[in-house]
């Protein structure tokens, strides 16, 4: 039996691959510092993650991190390839049973199902902006992107996490991810508002950066027959070419208010700041 053979079979090697994969990319290289075992354990972990996102629950294709700036096989703790992150793929829902309503400007109502991520995207670093979703294929005008997946959380929970958020990307290198709906009652009320966190835990909609000329996406509220609470669905709004990223407006930016970061959208319009929710 060879070293190798060994090494894989100790308990060790296998409670490390069990346990290992929840780890954040920093304590993974901490625990990777601690012995050769344990570094090809951690090694062999930032690998398969770095080739699916979606840890192979994406059905139809793997979702890769990759990484332009500085290519090649991704160092232990270069960029961090959302290590701790729980991938959720959306449960497929029919178009034919389900109210939708645009969010926010209408479009044409469409039939059919939506579920998986089912066009051919992929991650990649665009560095000040962080990571970035973006197309591997070409999307046609209307087609499904994917839905917004996450933790559905009370307003309370919400304005609780977007504190800490806040203070965490202020200081550089944490991208949040909570997106905050309202749906509106014709007289304007708002009727229902809805939290929806992928900052730990969604799919890859909360890769899509913002762009404030509205990007190529547009975001619908779709809710199927009997469902109290919606879900919010990207649908291409023009027909995309193969490497576009992909982007939706967050809403308004609250320009020249406190803790608001620097848009980087580089659209002709940017409005220079970041929309952030003003819970
Ligand atoms: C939903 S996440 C998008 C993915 C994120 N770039 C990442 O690396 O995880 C939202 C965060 O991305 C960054 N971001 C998104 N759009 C941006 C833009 N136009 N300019 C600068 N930063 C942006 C901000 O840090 C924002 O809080």
């Amino acid at each position: 039996m060879g070293h190798g053979q060994h090494r894989s079979r100790s308990p060790l090697f296998e409670a490390a691959h069990l346990v290992l994969p929840y780890l954040t990319p920093s304590e993974l290289a901490a625990v990777a510092g601690t012995c050769l075992a344990l570094r090809a354990v951690s090694r062999s972990i930032n690998a398969a993650r770095s080739l699916d996102a979606s840890r192979a629950m994406e059905p139809s294709h793997p979702i890769p991190f990759l990484n332009p700036i500085s290519p090649g096989p991704p160092p232990l703790l270069a960029v961090p390839p959302y290590a701790y992150f729980v991938y959720s793929p959306s449960r497929t829902l029919s178009l034919a049973r389900s109210a939708r309503q645009p969010w926010p400007s209408p479009t044409e109502s469409l039939a059919g199902t939506l579920g998986d991520v089912e066009v051919r995207v992929k991650i990649v670093w665009c560095g000040r902006k962080g990571w970035g979703l973006f197309a591997d294929q070409r999307i046609e005008d209307g087609q499904f992107v994917c839905e917004y997946a996450g933790e559905v959380i009370t307003t309370c929970e919400a304005r609780r996490r977007q504190a800490k958020y806040d203070e965490l990307s202020s200081k550089g290198g944490f991208a949040s991810a909570l997106l905050v709906i309202r749906e509106h009652l014709p007289s304007g009320t708002a009727c229902l508002r809805m939290n929806i966190d992928a900052t730990k835990a969604g799919n890859v909609a909360r890769f899509i950066n913002h762009s404030c000329d509205g990007g190529n996406l547009s975001a619908e509220i779709i809710r199927e027959a009997g469902d109290l609470l919606p879900r919010v669905c990207f649908f291409a709004s023009r027909g995309i070419d193969k490497d576009e990223e992909l982007t939706f407006s967050y809403g308004e930016a609250r320009v020249g208010s406190k803790g608001v970061l620097p848009c980087l959208c580089g659209s002709p319009c940017c409005l220079g700041a970041l929309p952030s929710e003003n819970t």
